[in-house]
């Protein structure tokens, strides 16, 4: 007999981190299982919180007297054990909490709100009574007046009034009425027989319902509605004399219902080098070998071929897949090639979808009705079972890894989840991340190749344009004489172009030409970014916005101007320089609508404009035919940061774009405009020389102690007192150093590179590492006594394998 449930309770602390012992009351025996949501109470007082039971058990770890459950949220569970054992693996190798885990591979719609709600206290008073009759089902929350919840709160404190909490379950499934005839057509005709000569919309409703009933069909109220001109009044009347009823049935919300409707695309024939990329992935499948695959094949060699073929190859093995792309509403091409391909056995999963959708999406995984998850980093939580297949497309993409807690790599969930189901995972990329590109060196992923474009296309010629002499040799705003002259000739022919603005390491801000003052955050240590479409400053941290400053507010001066090259500015020099040129911007202010991307995008592919004009969202992916030349502006923003991953990642984005142009039949050509023509990076991406590249920063790496030959792990303290913040960090690295080998490397303290944000100060340290056993408990212990007990308001966060030492 199952009486105890462990509940993790949401209160992200570090003293609640753990399962707590609820009683499972009489009348719920039974029905309690791991992985339904529950309503507890917790602690001292009348404070009741949500909670997640992690197993049931006959007897408490707990000594004293159990609470009891109070409610149970779910009737059937939201996570499975499967999914319950990975988010316990993750709060543990990323040390988030977790509950924070649990909530963060749940869909938002599964978020259970506390609402907040007065009532009279043990000590009621006049002043208490008034105010709950002046403000009947008062909810406290940041809409809440002022002085209003000044009096509360002292109210509260006199014990005049108390705090209720309630649960506000956002999960809503939704309902669509249906039509039920309930007779037969016979008795539908005797009906109409006996009505009244002049009831004419009733006579129709039983027409119709007498078709109905012939052909079996229960249509949808609305759409009967508009189909049969019947008013609502009559089908209404129609439930009254028991001719029909109506059904509330769920629908789901799809969203990209019109792409269902399509017929499927048919696979295409494989080339020789395609099918030995997916002969052993797919017997991997076939033989449930968890065996990791790294495809590195360059821009436009047909991965996604292969990555469907496989899917199709783990489906008829009656297996499930997920595939993983990168922020997806980037790539809306990729979502029309899976869901061409297969249908609706295709769950879509994206930032870019309201929380209803995703929801209803997550839902036909989870009850298997979708065999096929697409879908960005959070996807990886997909409640699927028997999953025969894992890939992960542009698998060097930092999207991947997600900046906040719980800081995990979308990468290492897919290889955990692959062990569980015994199930391959192929890594594919142009430019595949040094480390699995390194680890496919050791064997541990097994290397496979598409080194040729599909029709023997060779790739596109590249030219880097040095751009310290560009302007002696006539060269206009932003451009070069022969990029211009090549988009002049893209003009003539009719063929299209695309434009990257590099857009890394660099913003547009706002200074004073007389003093030099630049506008900053208030609450952050950074330059407020310049929004043209908004007409306000804002920081991108912490969402401060203001309005553009017109005078200094410094030093008085009108001659304050915004600074830096945007792709606004840039499509208005195009204009001017080649005013017959139609071109499209795809950039964050102009996609910020849903759907953004993929109107643009659409209008692009139907020849609406004849340049594409866009920061790092066009480098990936985009499989445009007319596309002839590509364009970088600025190749090297990204090349000054102190970030010793500059290289590569300069190296990837000039790769992937150049790799958008001269895909199909017409040849392609591209120029890099550039102040370092000499960098490695920019030479090895005009080659197209992705192995060469990777020898090379391989041996700066190794020079550096960087990874892959270095594991490394990043410690952040945090406090609103400076001081505070900048003391513990040096006691901990002290701490370190005593606790870890000779052979670790400890780099800093220093304070971050945003020295304050969201009004804490930042301190960090990174710790470099090849073998450390007591890294982990070390990690553990400092978690533990910084964020529990006296130590007051401090943020401790560790970050493995950190993308960035800043
Ligand atoms: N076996 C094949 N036969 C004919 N055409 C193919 C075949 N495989 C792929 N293609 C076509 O080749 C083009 C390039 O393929 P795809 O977009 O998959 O390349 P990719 O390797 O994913 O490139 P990128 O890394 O640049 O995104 C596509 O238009 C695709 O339809
Ligand atoms: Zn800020
Ligand atoms: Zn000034």
């Amino acid at each position: 007999m199952t009486t105890v449930a462990k509940v993790i309770v949401d209160v992200p602390t570090m003293q609640t981190d753990q399962p707590y012992d609820y009683a499972i009351p009489a009348a719920l025996t039974g029905q309690v299982v791991p992985g339904m949501r529950v309503w507890v109470q917790f602690g001292q007082g009348t404070r009741e919180v949500s909670g997640m039971v992690v197993a049931t058990e006959a007897q408490p770890d707990y000594a004293g007297t159990l609470k009891p459950l109070l409610a149970v949220l779910d009737y059937a569970p939201v996570m499975n054990s499967e999914l319950l054992k990975l988010s316990h693996w993750l709060a543990q190798t990323t040390y988030a909490f977790w509950i924070t885990c649990i909530q963060t591979m749940l869909p938002a719609m599964l978020k259970v709100d506390t609402v907040k709600t007065v009532a009279l206290g043990p000590k009621p008073t006049a002043e208490a009574e008034s105010l709950l009759a002046a403000h009947p089902g008062m909810v406290l929350d940041q809409h809440l007046d002022a002085t209003l919840s000044a009096q509360v709160l002292r109210l509260v404190a006199k014990q005049a009034l108390t705090i209720q909490y309630q649960s506000r379950d956002r999960a809503k499934v939704k309902t669509q009425n249906y039509i039920v005839p309930s007779l037969t057509p016979a008795a539908y005709q005797a009906e109409a027989a006996a009505l009244r000569a002049n009831a004419k919309q009733q006579r129709a409703l039983l027409e119709a319902l007498t078709q109905w009933a012939q052909t079996h069909t229960e249509p949808a109220l609305t759409t009967a509605l508009k189909d049969s001109g019947l008013s609502r009044a009559t089908v209404n009347a129609g439930v009254q004399k028991g001719w029909l009823t109506l059904a509330a049935r769920e629908i789901y919300r799809a969203p990209y219902a019109q792409l269902d409707q399509q017929p499927l695309t048919q696979p295409l024939t494989l080339t020789a080098d395609q099918a030995a990329v997916v002969k052993p992935v797919v017997a991997a499948v076939e033989s449930h070998t968890a065996q990791p695959f790294l495809l590195e094949g360059v821009t436009g060699s047909g991965k996604t071929e292969v990555y469907l073929q496989v899917i199709a190859a783990a489906l008829a093995a009656g297996r499930n897949a997920m595939m993983l792309v990168p922020e997806i509403a980037l790539t809306p091409q990729m979502v029309h090639r899976v869901k061409g391909r297969f249908g609706d056995a295709v769950a879509v999963l994206h930032s870019g979808l309201s929380e209803g959708e995703k929801f209803d999406e997550w839902r036909r995984l989870e009850r298997g009705e979708a065999r096929v998850v697409v879908g960005a980093r959070s996807a990886a939580f997909a409640p699927m079972t028997n999953i025969g297949v894992f890939i992960i497309d542009e698998e060097h993409e930092t999207s991947y890894k997600q900046d906040d807690a719980p800081r995990y790599h979308a990468r290492d969930v897919v290889m955990h989840r692959a062990q569980t189901f015994g199930a391959p995972v192929l890594l594919g990329s142009a430019t595949p991340s040094l480390e699995s590109r390194a680890r496919a060196e050791k064997g541990v992923y097994t290397l496979l190749r598409l080194p040729e474009r599909i029709n023997d296309q060779p790739l596109p010629a590249v030219h880097i344009i040095d751009m310290r002499d560009a302007y002696k040799q006539g060269g206009k705003d932003d451009f070069s004489q022969p990029l211009l002259q090549a988009l002049q000739a893209r003009l003539a022919r009719g063929e299209q172009s695309v434009l990257l603005l590099n857009r890394r390491g660099f913003s547009s801000f706002v200074m004073c030409r007389e003093c030099g003052y630049r506008v900053q955050c208030p609450n952050c240590d950074i330059s407020l970014t310049l929004h043209m479409d908004t007409h306000t400053l804002k920081c991108h941290y912490c969402g401060h916005e203001e309005p553009i400053p017109t005078v200094c507010p410094k030093c008085g001066s009108r001659k304050i101007r915004y600074y830096g090259t945007g792709t606004q500015k840039v499509e208005a020099s195009l204009h001017q320089l080649l005013p017959a040129a139609r071109v499209l911007r795809m950039d964050v202010d102009t996609t910020r609508r849903k759907g953004g991307h993929e109107k643009i995008l659409a209008a692009f592919g139907a020849h609406e404009a004849d340049i594409l004009l866009g920061t790092q969202m066009i480098a990936k992916g985009l499989d445009f035919p007319d596309v002839t030349l590509v364009g970088v502006i600025n190749a090297d923003t990204g090349l000054g940061m102190p970030d010793f991953r500059a290289s590569e990642r300069t190296f990837d984005l000039l790769t992937q774009v150049a790799g958008r142009a001269g895909r199909a039949e017409k040849s392609g050509e591209v120029f890099i405009q550039t102040f370092n023509p000499e960098h490695y990076a920019i030479q090895y991406a005009q080659h197209h020389d992705y192995e060469g590249f990777f020898r090379q920063e391989m041996v700066t790496r190794h020079r550096g102690d960087y990874p892959p030959y270095y594991f490394t792990t990043k410690l952040t303290v945090s406090h609103q007192n400076e001081e505070a913040a900048a003391k513990l960090i040096y006691q901990l690295a002290k701490q370190l150093h005593g606790a870890l080998s000779p052979q670790a490397i400890v780099l800093g303290p220093t304070p971050g590179a945003i020295a304050r944000l969201k009004n804490r100060y930042i301190y960090q340290l990174v710790i470099k590492y090849k073998h450390e056993p007591e890294l982990g408990p070390e990690l553990d212990r400092i978690l533990t006594e910084t964020q529990t007990g006296t130590r007051k308001g401090y943020f401790v966060g560790i970050d493995r394998e950190p993308l960035t030492f800043i």
